[in-house]
This record gives structure tokens, sequence and C-alpha cells, in this order.
């Protein structure tokens, strides 16, 4: 059986990975974006904008935007880092028990003379979607090819369509501490995060949550990072961005297995993190 094939998403080149079950995903090749989840029962769970720029000239605004060498503002470089404006490479693909997986890469010499220049270290940064049933595998890797430590962050930026934003729900983290947008820290006392305006928080991690949607659960776990990060724009953040209809905040969340602070990472030396959504 076919386990990839290339296809458009907007002017973009995209690899679509299909397991025997019908399960699909759809990975950009600009950012080793993911665009794309269905399980096998055909149900979309990402969410990506109406309005995303899909031509290359900016970061997509949805699916799942890989976070490298820093998060937001925690480092010298560009916001967010440039592993989700750059061109990755798929680098190999398969089928394994009745899943379709595909790998994606991208290194030092696929980055654009400038944004190399700017980040002058030797890296490999590995994506492998796994994709069938009811779950995807996101695993990624770091590894420091070069000979002197670099430190780095990362995150994976997932939007997932919760169909309704009053109807989403967060369980797992009552009794967390957490930072919120306005840099207090906090700990939370509810059961379950519900979104009634701009949410923007940085939780130590617990290993698993669970997402409830309007038609839903879905179970999230993590291994390797170290915090998760929810947001949510709210309506006056949502109309300040381009990229974003001003209603659509009200159908997306995004939680993101991150590791925010910039750590070194040795020559030779790799970090490894585990991202499991099932339902
Ligand atoms: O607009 P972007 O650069 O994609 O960032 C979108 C959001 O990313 C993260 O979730 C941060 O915690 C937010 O503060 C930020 O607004």
């Amino acid at each position: 059986m076919t386990v990839v094939t290339m296809v458009k998403y907007g002017q973009l080149p995209a690899v679509r990975l299909t397991a025997p079950d019908g399960a699909q995903a759809t990975v950009a090749l600009f950012g080793g974006h993911l665009l794309s989840w269905q399980t096998a029962d055909g149900k979309e769970h990402l969410f990506c904008s109406a309005k995303s720029a899909l031509d290359g000239s900016k970061a997509i605004r949805g699916g799942v935007p890989v976070i490298f060498p820093q998060f937001n503002a925690r480092g010298d470089g560009q916001r967010h880092g440039f592993a989700r404006t750059s061109l990755w490479r798929l680098d190999d693909s398969g089928a394994d028990d009745g899943r379709a997986w595909a790998e994606f890469v991208l290194t030092q010499s696929d980055l654009a003379t400038p944004v190399a220049q700017a980040w002058p270290h030797a890296f490999e940064l590995r994506l492998r979607f796994t994709v069938g049933g009811s779950a995807l595998d996101l695993l990624c890797t770091v590894r420091n090819t070069g000979a002197h430590a670099f430190p780095f962050g990362v995150a994976l930026h997932t939007y997932f369509d919760v169909g309704r934003l009053e109807a989403a729900a967060i369980e797992g983290l009552q009794h967390c501490r957490y930072t919120d947008h306005h840099l207090a820290t906090l700990e939370q006392q509810e059961p379950a995060l519900r979104f009634t305006e701009k949410t923007d928080r940085l939780y130590q991690a617990p290993p698993a949550l669970t997402l409830r949607t309007a038609d839903g659960a879905l179970r999230l776990e993590q291994q390797g990072y170290s915090e998760w990060v929810v947001w949510n724009p709210g309506a006056a953040d949502a109309a300040a961005l381009a990229d974003m209809a001003d209603d659509e905040y009200l159908h997306f969340v995004c939680i993101e297995p991150a590791r925010v602070d910039q750590q070194l990472l040795a020559p030779d030396a790799q970090w490894v993190g585990r991202h499991r959504i099932s339902r």
C-alpha cells in the first residue's frame, strides 16, 4: 500500500500520510508543519485559520507549528524560532503494525543563509509523525552534530479544533502551578480549565491531560518536555492578528508540549520529546 502521496495545501507542497484504516495526516514541507490529522472515522482534529498564509511567506496559523530553537521571545532570535518558516525535507516513510509514519528533517544546511548565519550551530531536527486508528504520535529529536554546545528551546504549538470554545475544557491541571500572561505564578484550583477570556498559561507539566470538546475527548501525553503551554487569544488579541478572522478564536485551543527555557545540548548529544494524542 502507498503510505505517502504528494499533495498541495494552498500553494504549499505537502505530504499526505494514509494508514490502512484510513486515518490521515498531512504535513507541509514548509515548517515540517502538520496541517491536518483525521482519525479513521474521518474526523478532523486540528484547526487551521481560513486567513492563514499558505504560500510560505509567513508561519501557518493553525495545525502544529514547530517551535525551535526558541520559545516565544526566550532567546536572541526570531520569535518562536525559525523551524516553522524553514523548508524541511521528507527523509523516510513506512508502515508498521497497521500504522503509517513519515519522518521529516531540518539541518543547518537546509536553512536560508541569513537564518543560518544568525544561528550558527550544526543541528539536526527530526520529526516523525505516526498515524493510525485513533492515535497520532509525534516524535521530536534534536541532535547536536557540531563541535560546540548550543542552547535551544522547543515546543509543538498544536491548534486543536474544539468545535465551540465554550464546550472546551482541559482536565489534569488542578493543583498545578502556572505562570500567566501577567507573569504571575498561581496554582489552579478548578478541576477543569475553561475558556472565558484570553488564556496564555505555562504549566509545569503533569505528563497527561484530557481535552474535552463539543464532540468528544482527546488524551494528550508527553515525555521529555517540561511544560504544557495553553493558549487562546480571546476576542481582543484575535482581532489584532492579521492572519486570524475575528471570531475564529471561538473554535480552537492551543495545547503545547514545550521545553521553554533555553538549555544547552552538548556535541553529539541528543534530546528526544514524545507526544501522543489519542481518543
Ligand atoms: O502569534 P504567534 O507568534 O504564532 O504566537 C502565538 C502564541 O504562542 C504561544 O502560545 C504563546 O504563549 C503566546 O503568547 C503567543 O501569542
